[in-house]
């Protein structure tokens, strides 16, 4: 990798990408996951859709990475990439580092053997999951002895009371239906479920957005109780950009496949580089906000993607560079990253770092 000073005393890496160092707090332990330049493509009728296309990161232990971007960016894209858990005939690329191997074109069965113990994977809508049919029981029995076939039923109910009264369930509901509990509950047994067997990375996938703001701040206070008590990497995956400045340590943000910011969680809320990212804050809704932000557009067709910057039709800042060419990523003093033009002196021309007018985006794109 080489990289330039720049002005600025920001550095352009014109190598593949990595994720960021370690921040300014200096968070030494070895990543449970890595992510480098992972590529997902899905099959569509209007040809191959780019829904996660070069994302690199890592996860340590007792980490949250929150995940955030407009709908269709590929946030669970990439979650169940990462866990292999795409639908069949979608295309992977690239390499999810984990335990000293690659997932990513590992044989399904031995993917299947890390599901539980090693990884998990918490959904957004827990009926969709849980089995109608089974007691809460039967549902800790299927996932322990499915890993641990010499596990008696004593044993089963032990550990499996254990792992829901961590999240708040009485042990008097253990033979109670799905049904019987309520939204919160069935998430919260989701919860206990996913993590009876203790796996060292979770995703967890919008795991509140179907809730009540009680519930919902029930749910990321034992999400934070994990990490802390054992050690969970956890990559969370919302909407919700409050969620992410109280509950993760980093986090990054996806537009169009890419991953355009990502560094501490509290830097980048505080100082955001990425137009993308700033317009995304300017979109939250606060106790303080007094007129409403959306950002003009939407995002792209991943199937035909704008060229160079993908956020140039919608970016307030975007330069002549912008259409042109695809922007580098560069590493901020304060490690965080972003992938943007506007920090990259050294690299455009007076010509290049020109406005775009609202008429010169059309025309590049048709170039
Ligand atoms: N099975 C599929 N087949 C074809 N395209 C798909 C499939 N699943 C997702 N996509 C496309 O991939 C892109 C990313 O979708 P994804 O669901 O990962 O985004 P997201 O950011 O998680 O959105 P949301 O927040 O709404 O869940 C979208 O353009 C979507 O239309």
């Amino acid at each position: 990798m080489t990289s330039a000073d720049t002005e600025k005393g920001a550095s352009r890496d014109a190598a593949p990408p990595s994720a960021p160092g370690p921040g300014p707090a200096g968070d030494l332990a070895a990543p449970v996951l890595s992510a480098r330049d992972l590529r997902v493509w899905y099959g569509s009728e209007r040809g191959p859709v780019t829904a996660v296309d070069g994302v690199s990161f890592d996860v340590r232990p007792g980490e949250t990475l929150g995940l955030v971007g407009e709908s269709g960016c590929g946030k669970s894209t990439l979650g169940r990439g990462v866990l292999g858990l795409l639908p069949p005939g979608t295309a992977v690329d690239g390499e999810v580092r984990f335990g000293g191997r690659n997932l990513v074109g590992m044989p399904p069965r031995e993917l299947q053997r890390l599901r539980g113990p090693e990884l998990g994977l918490i959904f957004q809508e827990p009926m969709t999951r849980l089995n109608p049919l089974m007691r809460v029981s039967e549902h800790f029995e299927e996932a322990l002895r499915t890993h641990n076939r010499e596990l008696t039923k004593a044993q089963v109910r032990d550990r499996a009371l254990e792992s829901l009264r961590g999240m708040g369930i009485p042990a008097s509901r253990y033979e109670s239906y799905p049904h019987e509990f309520s939204g919160g509950m069935r998430q919260r047994i989701m919860i206990a479920l996913a993590l009876v067997l203790r796996p060292a990375f979770v995703v967890a996938d919008e795991p509140t957005t179907a809730l009540d703001v009680l519930v919902e701040a029930q749910i990321i206070q034992i999400l934070a109780d994990l990490r802390r008590n054992f050690d969970t990497a956890l990559v969370l995956i919302t909407h919700n950009l409050g969620i992410v400045a109280e509950a993760c340590d980093r986090v990054a943000v996806m537009y169009a496949g890419h991953i355009v910011e990502q560094g501490d969680a509290r830097e980048v809320f505080a100082n955001p580089q990425h137009p993308y990212t700033q317009e995304l804050m300017r979109s939250t809704i606060s106790l303080g906000t007094t007129g409403l932000h959306f950002i003009p557009g939407s995002p792209p067709d991943l199937a035909n993607p704008p060229t160079g910057c993908r956020f140039h039709p919608r970016c307030p800042k975007a330069m002549r560079v912008c259409p042109q060419e695809p922007p580098p990523e560069v590493t901020l003093p304060s490690g965080s990253r972003t992938t943007c033009w506007l920090p990259v002196p050294d690299m455009t021309t007076a010509e290049g770092r020109r406005p775009l007018e609202a008429e010169e985006i059309s025309l590049a794109d048709e170039a």
